[in-house]
């Protein structure tokens, strides 16, 4: 079937001529990778594998999806045409091509776009929706994923990615084409009218909106020195100017401030893996600094690095969060400015240190499937009932959202806070480790990891699938030889807890197993909707910091010999 596949778009006679070469080259496993199926909506948009195919991301595959977002569009009529789609694109290989065919296919179908006139934050684009009251909008982007990869994130009228409800509707637009080649991004000069190149005037807006999120703006900032990266990407602009305006002091790591592709000068541009913070660590070092703050390329996830009694920690995403959340919930109530109904949104596989200090404040939390559309639809459903109050949202991912006047991550925004957080400890005598100390002496000692087993191409998704599988069927009663007190599978909506079964609600179905065991642990597997992995959540209470950590290796190693 591949084959078929393949060699139609070999012989096609719009196919982009810059992929003629590539597929000609390609071997039997390359084809089928490739061709074996289409490429699908996932935790965050599409993505994947830049290059030739109908599994991967290019200009035909780019112009598919478009054409059934635009569909979509002209199904919800005149208003919504009209209204149009804000579009935004980071620093990767055809980022710039991709956005603005996409504004053009749009306006082959009437549809009014903006365009940024050059790389920005997806915070932004989320932004820029809500600013020009969009009907949606698009970011070409493939976040924090290597070099070689790009994507498509679709955004609803309020700024948020398309929920799999709404996505669906694009998705069998998007099926229905037949022939994705067939596709052309030819406008009329009429046409061609409906594009409009934004820039400056939103980014004014925007970064006043992220400057408004201060809870201390004239805290002393003359004692904390911050390395900042962008790893190349859009975060540059956006963090630099608002650190500026607050006044703090920072030192960018100039050899990773230019937007650059091929991510240069670092091993990895994704704050979840340390390469990310070497060059970082090496000027924080130079400059005697005490936070370091890396930012992925389009800005929705921040990475933090503390130095604390002399030695750098690097702060995992629900250490990031449990800060944020100490920092921000502990200066609204100081400040008589805790809304009534208070509530904190976080993910099935984030932490529970988050939701322990939530509790401390009296805030209400919430959790959602991986992705923070999730958290953004709920953002969207308090607004409408005013049942609840908006105080915080983040996931384990590296990302979260102070105000939602963007409604996806917006790591500008979590740069000025935990700045300010820093520099507000640090008058206490407190770098941000000690912060933590004090909330696991306090609430617990939990280690919050992840482990991650990297399964590429069709044998590679096929072996997730199995893992899951074999797991949802296996009775497992315990793991590490400690009992398994609770099981939830999101796929089959099953709860099984002393031996008895109930039903799983209030969430769409997903490929999600947790297991909860008798220490107060639990351990939860997913396959990655946005990388080819599939991912193991570990959070497990300790009785010291020591105990959590050897209770941790001792489950990573029984669960890797499960998988076996
Ligand atoms: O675990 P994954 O499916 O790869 O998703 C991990 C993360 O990817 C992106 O950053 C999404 O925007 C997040 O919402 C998600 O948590």
């Amino acid at each position: 079937m591949y084959k078929d596949v393949y060699e139609k778009w070999l012989h096609h006679p719009n196919l982009d001529p810059s992929y003629k070469e590539v597929l000609e080259n390609m071997d039997e496993k390359e084809k089928s990778d490739a061709f074996y199926t289409t490429i699908e909506f996932g935790t965050a948009g599409m993505r994947g594998l830049l290059g030739p195919g109908t599994n991967r991301i290019n200009i035909h595959t780019i112009r598919k999806a478009n054409v059934g977002f635009a569909e979509y569009i002209v199904a919800h009529g005149k208003e919504a045409m009209e209204r149009g789609v804000a579009i935004g694109y980071d620093n990767r290989h055809m980022s710039y091509e991709f956005a603005m065919d996409s504004a053009k296919v749009l306006a082959t179908f009437n549809i009014r776009s903006y365009v940024f006139e050059s790389l920005r934050p997806t915070p932004e684009l989320s932004f820029a929706v809500r600013h020009f009251n969009c009907f949606g909008g698009i970011m070409v982007t493939a976040s924090h994923n290597p070099k070689e990869y790009n994507g498509y994130k679709l955004y609803d009228e309020k700024g948020c990615q398309l929920v799999p409800a709404l996505a669906q509707q694009v998705i069998d637009r998007v099926n229905a084409v037949e022939d994705e080649l067939a596709i052309t991004a030819n406008p009329s000069a009429d046409q061609e009218k409906l594009i409009t190149v934004i820039g400056k005037d939103v980014d004014e807006e925007y970064y006043e909106n992220v400057l408004s999120i201060q809870l201390n703006p004239n805290v002393n900032k003359d004692n904390v020195k911050i390395i900042f990266t962008p790893e190349h990407g859009t975060a540059n602009i956006p963090v630099k100017e608002v650190y500026t305006r607050a006044g703090y002091h920072f030192v960018a790591v100039e050899e990773q401030c230019t937007p650059d592709p091929d991510f240069s000068n670092t091993p990895t541009p994704n704050p979840e893996e340390k390469g990310a913070y070497d060059l970082a660590l090496e000027y924080a070092k130079r400059e005697d600094a005490d936070i370091i703050l890396v930012c992925d390329p389009d800005a929705d996830r921040m990475g933090v690095g503390v130095k604390h009694e002399g030695e750098w920690h690097l702060l995992t995403g629900n250490q990031s969060g449990a800060v944020l959340i100490e920092y921000i919930f502990s200066q609204l109530i100081d400040k008589d400015r805790m809304p009534n109904n208070p509530v904190m949104f976080n993910t099935v596989v984030t932490g529970d240190l988050g939701e322990k200090i939530a509790d401390k404040y009296g805030v209400a939390t919430e959790k959602t499937l991986t992705g923070f559309k999730f958290i953004g639809e709920k953002v969207a459903k308090y607004e409408k009932t005013n049942e609840k109050q908006y105080v915080f949202g983040y996931e384990e991912s590296y990302g979260s959202l102070i105000k939602p006047f963007v409604r996806d991550k917006d790591a500008p925004q979590a740069c000025l806070m935990l700045a300010e957080a820093a520099c507000y400890y640090k008058e206490k005598g407190k770098t941000l480790v000690d912060v933590l100390y004090d909330l696991y002496a306090e609430l617990g000692y939990y280690e919050e990891s992840q482990t991650s087993l990297k399964l590429a191409g069709q044998e590679g998704a096929a072996r997730i699938q199995e893992i899951l599988a074999t797991l949802r069927t296996s009775d497992v009663e315990a793991i590490n030889g400690v009992k398994v007190t609770r099981f939830e599978d999101y796929k089959e909506c099953r709860i099984v807890e002393d031996g008895k079964e109930s039903e799983l609600t209030g969430f769409t179905k997903s490929d999600v197993l947790k297991y909860y065991l008798e220490d107060g642990s639990w351990i939860a597997i997913r396959p990655s909707g946005t990388e080819p992995k599939c991912k193991f959540y570990y959070c497990v209470k300790g009785t010291s910091l020591e105990d959590a950590h050897s209770k941790t290796l001792a489950y990573q190693k029984a669960m890797d010999e499960m998988i076996k």
